[in-house]
């Protein structure tokens, strides 16, 4: 799509800094550097601000091994985050902000990978700190799950923030990408209708368009308040957020997108398929090898799928589960080399819990599977489906000490 009546380029930022955070940001960094007539080059990167050693090789390194130095002064200096990604360099268009409220300012697109566990209280801080016009891409994978019922991360950062919000996710094992190594991705992107670029426009100046009530979240919410709020629409004068142009943000030559339209496939098949990994893992902790891992990878594949189906019947597509690279494909790549496979088979071979795993042996990282086994299982209780789920139930059971592992073959065997 021609970029009609456009004078102004989009600045991009990213809210987290972790390994699969700071690999998007590199991959942003590099595309906008490489499309000058869309984007302004730097991207700015909220780096959780703590304390870091560095290492021997590290320019900043002076000989005592102990001394501390601020993430965001490493980042920009060395331009390696050396805690979450260490060994790669960054384009040094990526800039590390301590301040959250700084890294937002005058963004136009907003790209949300944290941990899913701090994505609302970002939001609360972010709020009333970005541009009404903004837009997002959530590339955190869970779900929000509380009283009201079951939520995107999608739809709860639109719904918070009152912008809208896509989703990327596919089978992206981040140290890879980081390296340059090929891989696909999914990224859906529904642009709302306002956003659609009509040539008899006349160019409007930044601030005046005004808001229009739209959908922003899951109808299918019982409860929810934020079933529609006031979106802005993206001031004529920068680039229309097409698929086209939102392809060129993440497509890179390494890192090969397609662009669908079903954020909520999108975003369950990122959020479930940590369950399924967890699953694989204790099979495999138990040294029951590849044969049973596929056999929970397969179990698992049709309850995302029912999953969606169930509570987001209206817009998901059952394909995106099965065709795109962030439904099966990540099934597949995380159950193979993910955290959340690797912790679980751990603590399984060492016996002790995989919390305890995730402390020492992540280095700060953060496994989703488990705070998302724990999430979906409230809600399916809620529902009264826990048994139309029993590989998601068996997981839950087993991280709490209430089923073994070894219970999983007959657990997931469909009862008569
Ligand atoms: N690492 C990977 O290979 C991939 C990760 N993802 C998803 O991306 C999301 C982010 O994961 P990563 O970037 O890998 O993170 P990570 O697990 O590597 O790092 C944890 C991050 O959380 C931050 N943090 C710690 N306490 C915090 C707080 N109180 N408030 C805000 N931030 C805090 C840390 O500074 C760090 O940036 C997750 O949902 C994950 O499932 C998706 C695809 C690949
Ligand atoms: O999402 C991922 C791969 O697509 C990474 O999974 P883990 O968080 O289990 O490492």
């Amino acid at each position: 799509m021609a970029n009609l009546g456009a004078t102004k380029k989009h600045k991009v930022m990213v809210v987290g800094s972790g390994n699969w955070g700071t690999t998007m940001a590199k991959i942003a960094a590099e595309n906008t550097k490489a499309n000058p007539n869309l984007f302004e080059p730097d991207v700015r990167m909220w780096v959780y601000e703590e304390e870091v050693t560095v290492p021997k090789e590290s320019k900043l390194y002076d000989g005592d091994s102990e001394k501390k130095h601020k993430l965001s002064e490493v980042i920009n200096k060395t331009h390696e985050n050396v805690k979450y990604l260490p060994g790669v360099t960054l384009p040094d268009n990526v800039i590390a902000e301590p301040s959250i409220q700084e890294a937002v300012k005058d963004a136009t697109i907003l790209i949300f990978v944290l941990p899913h566990q701090f994505i609302a209280k970002s939001c609360d801080q972010i709020k009333g700190h970005i541009l009404p016009f903004a837009r997002g891409v959530s590339c955190t994978k869970g779900v929000d799950v509380s009283e009201s019922g079951v939520q995107l991360f999608s739809e709860s950062i639109g719904a918070k923030l009152g912008i809208y919000c896509g989703a990327l996710s596919g089978a992206n094992i981040a140290s890879e990408i980081a390296q340059g190594k090929y891989s696909e991705t999914t990224v859906a992107y529904d642009p709302p209708p306002m956003d659609s670029r009509q040539p008899s426009r006349q160019a409007s100046p930044t601030q005046s368009p005004s808001a229009s009530t739209v959908e922003l979240v899951n109808p299918h919410m019982e409860h929810t308040e934020h079933k529609s709020a006031k979106l802005y629409p993206l001031p004529i004068d920068f680039p229309p957020l097409s698929h086209e142009n939102i392809k060129k943000l993440f497509h890179r030559p390494y890192f090969h997108v397609r662009m669908v339209s079903d954020v909520a496939g999108v975003s369950l098949g990122g959020a479930l398929k940590n369950i399924v990994a967890l699953a694989a893992g204790f099979v495999d902790g138990l040294g029951w090898g590849d044969n049973a891992k596929a056999a929970v990878m397969r179990v698992g594949l049709l309850e995302e799928v029912k999953f969606g189906e169930k509570f987001f019947s209206e817009s998901v597509q059952a394909r995106t589960f099965t065709e795109e690279s962030c439904g099966v494909a990540d099934i597949i790549t995380s159950c193979s080399g993910g955290r959340n496979f690797r912790c679980a088979k751990m603590s399984i071979e060492r016996g002790v819990s995989i919390n305890e795993i995730e402390e020492t042996e992540l280095n700060g990282q953060k496994l989703q599977g488990t705070s998302t086994a724990y999430e979906v299982n409230s809600f399916l209780k809620s529902q009264g489906m826990e048994n139309e789920f029993p590989l998601f139930t068996a997981v839950y059971n087993i991280l709490e000490g209430k089923t073994k592992p070894e219970e999983i073959p007959d657990i997931i065997e469909p009862k008569d």
